[in-house]
């Protein structure tokens, strides 16, 4: 069940974006895929997820070419965390939850009483079950992607493909909603591929990395050989490397911090 990218060339309109670029992620497997801001990470999930049709190359899922795949064959495959949180819609959040079943139901149907309790499991597994009542519109950003995700959890497909899930979680809730994603590749086989601006959520969590410039795929590898101060200065400049806790972790941080640049700073 892996995801295979194969020379492919998208972009919007007449604007190209995506170059070339080719690329596997094996199945169970958590990807971070990390670039600069307007770099291509989201038009590569959204080829992905088929809703941008590439001028050149393919997407393969679970070894089929999805170009050939209807909507509904791809939604019961891939689930999908958007980066925006704002919805047309104000429907209560465990109905947003539910509409995470539309592929598995028939046109008129509704999902049942076991599509009901296994929805409020998947709020309980998340700590959001206070939210289950609550309006969608109503909730703040980052309960909004909570619910996001428990409706990508909750759509239960062998592909996961996460834009930015993080961006708007506090601290604690962002590293619960990164080790469950672990644990859910490891113990489901789900493959995930994750877009991140902090690469040290990428370092704790993720297998490997994809690095991404300009729309072009830069490297991809495991998490620690790709996250060097080569390919880090790189992409986003000379103003950051990796440097180690005194627990032996590798972390990366701004150099100004490494050096007590900011320090001196703030004394002058
Ligand atoms: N709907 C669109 N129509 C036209 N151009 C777009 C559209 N969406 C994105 N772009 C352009 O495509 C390029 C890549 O955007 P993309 O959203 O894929 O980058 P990104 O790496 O996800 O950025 P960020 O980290 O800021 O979210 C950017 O130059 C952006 O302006």
């Amino acid at each position: 069940m892996s995801i295979e990218v194969r020379n492919l060339e998208a972009g919007y309109a007449l604007k190209p974006i995506l170059r070339d670029v080719s690329m596997r992620i094996e199945e169970g497997k958590i990807c971070a895929l990390l670039g600069r801001n307007g770099s291509g990470k989201t038009t590569l999930l959204r080829c992905l997820n088929a809703l941008i049709t590439p001028t050149q190359g393919q997407v393969y899922l679970r070894g089929q070419d999805i170009a050939r795949l209807s909507r509904v064959e791809i939604a019961r495959m891939v689930s999908v965390v958007p980066q925006s949180t704002s919805a047309p819609f104000n429907y209560p959040c465990l109905e947003v939850v539910l509409m995470g079943e539309a592929a598995r139901l028939n046109l008129w149907s509704a999902p049942g009483e076991a599509a009901r309790q296994r929805a409020k499991g998947v709020f309980k597994q998340i700590g959001i079950e206070h939210l289950l009542d609550h309006d969608y519109n109503g909730i703040s950003g980052g309960e909004q992607q909570l619910v996001l995700l428990a409706r990508a959890l909750f759509q239960d497909t062998p592909y996961m493909l996460l834009d930015e899930p993080n961006s708007h979680l506090d601290f604690s809730n962002q590293h619960h909603m990164m080790s469950l994603m672990r644990q859910l590749a490891k113990q489901h086989g789900i493959t995930m591929l994750i877009t991140l601006h902090d690469p040290n959520l990428a370092v704790y969590y993720c297998d490997e990395i994809v690095l991404m410039q300009q729309g072009r795929l830069v490297c991809q590898g495991p998490t620690l050989e790709v996250l060097t101060d080569f390919n880090l200065c790189a992409i986003y400049g000379n103003n950051i490397q990796t440097d180690h806790t005194s627990r032996g972790m590798q972390v990366v941080v701004p150099k100004a911090i490494v050096m007590g640049a900011v320090e001196q700073t703030l004394v002058c």
